[in-house]
């Protein structure tokens, strides 16, 4: 269910459940974003009713669930209101009774009886009023609460990549978690308490003061200034919550990276300057948690006096208007009752202003991210892909990651052709914008001039989910998710069937080893795939790559990890399989691509070289360098090694690469 915008046929932008994209992984490679402030430590007050308002409006979605919230809350109120009266009468019942002492005690019993009963017949409405009060609000603020979720869920998996490398993937994070948590608490707490509270203080003033002018405001005296103090505090809580909500950021982060970079900080033995760094965090944690602690029991302790000053005047003043016969003493209890019960709802303002800033500044972060339209959609006359000859065309394709004037042009004036049964290799040092090329392909990002055609028809006039399952991009760094090897290989189509899968894994060369796993296809492959080694990963990531047979293939340097024999038999298995497919390796092993029919070499992001291998490797170029030096690399390690026998994966090709 979607909240602001709400998901069209037509504007899917990244892998949905039902239709996921066929990209091994969508993480694209980036220079680390800054974090956007999550909890800036101002509260907007001018954007406060318009968010609140918003937020209200999510509420109001389910009419009879908020009626009857109000309605129960309303009838809480009522009841509580009608305590003091009946305490009061009661009280005045009684004396009345004592000083007609000859109405005999049957009477006496009886009338108090009836009003005992229904005392407790009001405690008891009261009560289950006020549960109901409660549950009402809370399922309510929960479902509103899943509603933005799944909303903010569902945005997260459209908004084009430009937009996630821009904010920070814990800001995401922790707006999905902690600031969706402070929105449902307003819904909670907020907006019934706010009628509870205008009810009982509305109702009960003109009641006191009716009564008695002097008396009323006496003992509505504790009012303003526990009113004051308690939005006064709620607000500086705020703000210390915010600054705690960063530490807590900032502990959680550390910890993160400190476990991910666990053989790290073990294998340089940094733990006492791991343990110095989340100190120093920590500390300032429990020095803000420590100023909060004082600031509530200061706010309480001020508040309590107050309430009891009023209490005191009430008895004092009211006790001498007794004594002179001018108030009766069931009216006195009603003002201490009354006072005694308005304390609780008074002392939750600053809950309710709390809770009111954190939903303002929450609230604005999600609409944020809803309010988000991604870069990248379908447009509106956007068609299936229609393949024939799955011929791609990359023509005169200039890009830059940003659109500001000092945003560096990645790609130049590129331009090739590669088509069905056919193999393009692509070279170039580090940075010179392969990846970047590549992330073109399946439209990750728009470019930013010339055009990328398959069989004629433009990417961009292309529905996003057709172009997707057309492509399969093998991404550098390979991910894999913290489920059995089955649903990793067949991650683009859940309900692939068996044979499908281990003929994927026979092409990618993982089939025997995943057979000697323990429980098979069924084995876990551990949280990003920890259980297996880099190059079983890179192989698993090949075969999520070839379930579909897709009409074209983009390999982004993921053989690198693969021992150079079993390269080779991948890339046997892949010319063998893969007569329909239009496919690309990224390479910085030359021989991974002697077989190519064409290879291109970048340069800064420009074409300056293109041929077959066994033409440019005598051209005298950057490419017939680069393979003279590879040869002499392999065949000095061949030298090294003779007689010993190098099996298993390697982390990295001894050869030499290009140099950035
Ligand atoms: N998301 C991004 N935002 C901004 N700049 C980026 C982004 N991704 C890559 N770049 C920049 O684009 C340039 C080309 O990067 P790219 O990853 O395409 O190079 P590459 O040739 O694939 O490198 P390698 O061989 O190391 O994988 C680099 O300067 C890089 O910093």
């Amino acid at each position: 269910m979607s909240i602001s915008s709400a998901p069209s046929a037509d504007d899917s932008d990244a892998p949905s459940v039902a239709q996921p994209a066929n990209t091994a992984t969508n993480k694209a490679k980036k220079p680390r974003p800054k974090a956007l402030p999550h909890h800036s430590e101002e509260i907007d007050v001018q954007a406060m009713p318009q968010v609140l308002g918003r937020l209200t409006r999510l509420a109001v979605r389910y009419p009879w669930h908020c009626t009857f919230a109000i309605l129960a809350a309303l009838g809480a109120a009522v009841f509580n209101l009608l305590m003091p009266l009946l305490l009061g009468h009661a009280v005045d019942q009684a004396g009345h009774l004592l000083v007609n002492a000859q109405l005999g005690a049957d009477v006496v019993r009886k009338a108090l009886l009836v009003t005992g009963s229904l005392i407790v017949l009001v405690c008891a409405v009261r009560g289950i009023l006020t549960g109901l009060q409660g549950y009402l609000g809370e399922t309510l603020a929960q479902k509103v609460g899943y509603d933005l979720r799944m909303a903010f869920y569902e945005k997260l998996q459209r908004l084009s990549f430009s937009y996630h490398d821009k904010i920070h993937t814990g800001d995401l994070i922790a707006r999905g978690m902690l600031d969706l948590e402070g929105v449902r608490a307003f819904l909670e707490f907020g907006v019934l308490r706010v009628i509870t509270l205008s009810l009982l203080l509305g109702v009960g003033s003109w009641r006191l003061l009716s009564i008695d002018v002097t008396l009323g405001l006496l003992a509505l005296s504790f009012v303003p200034f526990v009113a004051w103090n308690a939005a006064r505090t709620g607000l500086r809580l705020r703000v210390s919550w915010q600054r705690l909500q960063k530490m807590m950021s900032e502990m959680t982060l550390n910890m993160e990276e400190n476990l991910q970079g666990v053989r790290v900080v073990r294998a340089f033995t940094s733990r006492l300057h791991e343990m110095a760094k989340f100190d120093k965090i920590s500390d300032v944690a429990l020095r803000l948690s420590n100023q909060r602690i004082t600031e509530r029991m200061g706010n309480m302790s001020a508040m309590v006096l107050a309430y009891y000053t009023s209490m005191a005047l009430v008895l004092w003043v009211g006790g001498q208007r007794v004594a002179s016969g001018a108030l009766t003493v069931g009216s006195l209890t009603e003002f201490l009752t009354f006072i005694t019960i308005l304390q609780q709802p008074l002392r939750q303002i600053g809950m309710i202003v709390n809770a009111s800033a954190r939903a303002t500044g929450s609230g604005a972060r999600l609409f944020e991210v809803l309010d988000t339209d991604p870069e990248i959609k379908d447009a509106s006359q956007a068609h299936e892909l229609q393949l024939d000859q799955g011929l791609l065309r990359f023509d005169s394709v200039s890009f830059a990651y940003g659109h500001g004037p000092n945003d560096r042009t990645i790609l130049h004036d590129v331009s090739f052709e590669v088509k069905k049964g056919e193999v393009l290799g692509i070279v170039g040092a580090p940075g010179s914008g392969k990846s970047t090329l590549a992330h073109l392909i399946p439209r990750f990002y728009e470019v930013s001039s010339g055009s990328i055609t398959i069989d004629g028809q433009d990417l961009r006039s292309l529905k996003l989910a057709s172009l997707r399952s057309a492509v399969s991009l093998v991404q550098q760094e390979n991910f894999l998710f913290d489920t059995a090897v089955h649903n990793n290989v067949a991650y683009s189509e859940p309900q692939a069937g068996e044979e499908r899968v281990i003929a994927a894994a026979s092409v990618a060369q993982i089939h025997e080893h995943v057979e000697q796993l323990p429980r098979g296809y069924t084995t876990r492959v551990g949280e990003r795939g920890v259980a297996l080694s880099g190059g079983q990963r890179q192989r698993m990531t090949i075969a999520r790559g070839l379930l579909d047979q897709p009409a074209i293939l983009v390999l982004d340097d993921s053989t690198a990890a693969i021992d150079p024999a079993t390269e080779q038999r991948v890339r046997a298995a892949l010319q063998s399989s893969l007569k329909n497919t239009a496919t690309i390796i990224i390479a910085h092993r030359l021989s991974s691509l002697k077989h190519a029919n064409q290879i291109i070499v970048l340069d800064e992001g420009r074409i300056v070289e293109r041929g077959t291998h066994a033409e440019l490797a005598v051209a005298g170029g950057r490419y017939a360098e680069l393979w003279n030096l590879q040869n002499r690399g392999a065949q000095n390690d061949a030298d090294v090694s003779a007689n010993t026998s190098v099996s298993g994966e390697i982390k990295n090709n001894s050869n030499v690469e290009f140099a950035s």
